[in-house]
Parts: C-alpha cells; sequence; structure tokens
C-alpha cells in the first residue's frame, strides 16, 4: 500500500501534529463504535510525542492502549516499554485510559505471549492507531533482522496476537504483535526522527529484502496506507 511523507521543522512540531491526528483518530473511533484502541512503540524517539498525546482531551475512558512490542523485562525496569509508557504517557488526561501489558510474570515467554494474546484479543482486530518505530538496522516492531521467528511474524497469514522473537540486535527476547495484528490499523504510523533513520528509510526503500531490512514489510505490505512522520 502506498505511503505519505510528513516532514517537520523539528520533533516539536512532529509531536503536536501527530498527537493531534491520534486524537482526533480515537474520538472518532469512539464517536462510531464507543471505544478505540491504539498500540504504540517503545525506544526514545516517542517521548515527546507521548507527552503531547497525553494532554489531548478526549474520552480516555473507552481508549485502550497497549504496545507494539515489549522487552521480556518486568515493568520496573529501565529496559521496560511498558516503564516508558507509564512515564510519558499515562499520565494528565491520558491517565484515565486502559493500558493492556505485554510482559507478564509468567513460567516462560511462550506463556506470557499467550497470556498477551488473550488479554489483547479484543482491541486489535484491527487496532484504531498503530504507531511504528525503526531502529538503524531496519527493524520495526520486534522484526528484527534475521530475528528467529521473523518470517512467521512477518507472514500477513499469521493469526493476530503476540508472539516471542530473538534476534542478535534485539537485547532481551521479546513480545511483539505480528504484522497481520498492525498491517490493517486505520491510522499506520512510522514514526521517525533525524537524518540518520531518514537515511536508512531511504535504503529500505531502495531494496526488497525483508530478511535483512524487515521495515520493508510495512513499507510495501501494509493493509493500510502508510503516514510516515519525519523530522530532522
Ligand atoms: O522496543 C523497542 O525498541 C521498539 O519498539 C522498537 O521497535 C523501536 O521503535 C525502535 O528500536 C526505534 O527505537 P528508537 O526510537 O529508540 O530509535
Amino acid at each position: 500500500m502506498a505511503s505519505t511523507f510528513h516532514e517537520f521543522a523539528n520533533g516539536a512540531d512532529l509531536a503536536e501534529a501527530l498527537a493531534d491526528k491520534v486524537a482526533k483518530q480515537l474520538s472518532a473511533a469512539i464517536s462510531k463504535k464507543g471505544a478505540a484502541s491504539i498500540a504504540v512503540s517503545g525506544g526514545s524517539t516517542p517521548k515527546r510525542f507521548f507527552e503531547a498525546l497525553s494532554g489531548k482531551d478526549l474520552d480516555w475512558t473507552k481508549v485502550s492502549v497497549t504496545l507494539v512490542d515489549e522487552r521480556f523485562v518486568p515493568a520496573d525496569s529501565p529496559r521496560s516499554n511498558h516503564l516508558l509508557v507509564a512515564t510519558h504517557l499515562l499520565k494528565d488526561k491520558a491517565a484515565a485510559t486502559t493500558f493492556i501489558p505485554l510482559y507478564h510474570e509468567a513460567a516462560t515467554i511462550d506463556t506470557a505471549a499467550e497470556i498477551a494474546t488473550g488479554k489483547t484479543a479484543s482491541i486489535c482486530n484491527p487496532f484504531d492507531v498503530a504507531i511504528l518505530g525503526m531502529g538503524g538496522d531496519g527493524h520495526t516492531a520486534s522484526f528484527f533482522p534475521r530475528g528467529n521467528h521473523l518470517a512467521k511474524a512477518l507472514n500477513l497469514s499469521t493469526p493476530r496476537g503476540v508472539m516471542t522473537m530473538a534476534a542478535e540486535g534485539a537485547g532481551e527476547e521479546r513480545l511483539t504483535f505480528t504484522f497481520s495484528s498492525l498491517s490493517d490499523a486505520p491510522l499506520l504510523v512510522l514514526h521517525i526522527e533525524g537524518q540518520e533513520k531518514k537515511d536508512v528509510l531511504a535504503k529500505a526503500e531502495a531494496g526488497s529484502d525483508e530478511k535483512n531490512m524487515p521495515i520493508r514489510a510495512v513499507l510495501t505490505r501494509a493493509v493500510s496506507p502508510l503516514e510516515i512522520y519525519w523530522a530532522p
């Protein structure tokens, strides 16, 4: 599906514009079906966007927030995406929202993935909004190059849900929604910042091998149009 590139003068302008766009999408979903859901990415890029979104005036009691992916660490770990979202998004007006974590203290990460799949089944069919980031290696979500379950994760025939991923560049083992869970969000966003990430995007767009740059699956095979938000 096609993508649209939205360029901003700086990260603050991008954060405000993206927060406005997401708030409008969530409010429209609430008006239409009485509820809304959003899956957000972790990492460092989204912080300003989360801060801007937390102050948006909408009926947050009708919104479910979850993560696109999570490191398999408890919420008090500095590596936790749950902690990142709790710190920067689940406050101010957004404090009233329902957050559904992916990490669950379980005997195995596979059991945690099964629990997360069950707890999110009602909000990912499809998500109203999915916000993706991208690493310098061309990963998105936890679709890492040469990840042990990458083919299954990127296969749009794989049932929606949360699965595990291990990869050289991932650090901890990961929990990640499948591409099929994210691909048809009516508002599908890739949020990247800086010249380096713009160069990585250009490299991804110039090639087709998804094993080496999994972001290519999102750029070329997403069901929904992709909105790329970029600032220097
Ligand atoms: O758990 C994670 O790390 C994220 O979900 C991941 O997919 C992130 O979006 C990219 O790694 C970009 O991270 P930065 O924004 O820190 O560059």
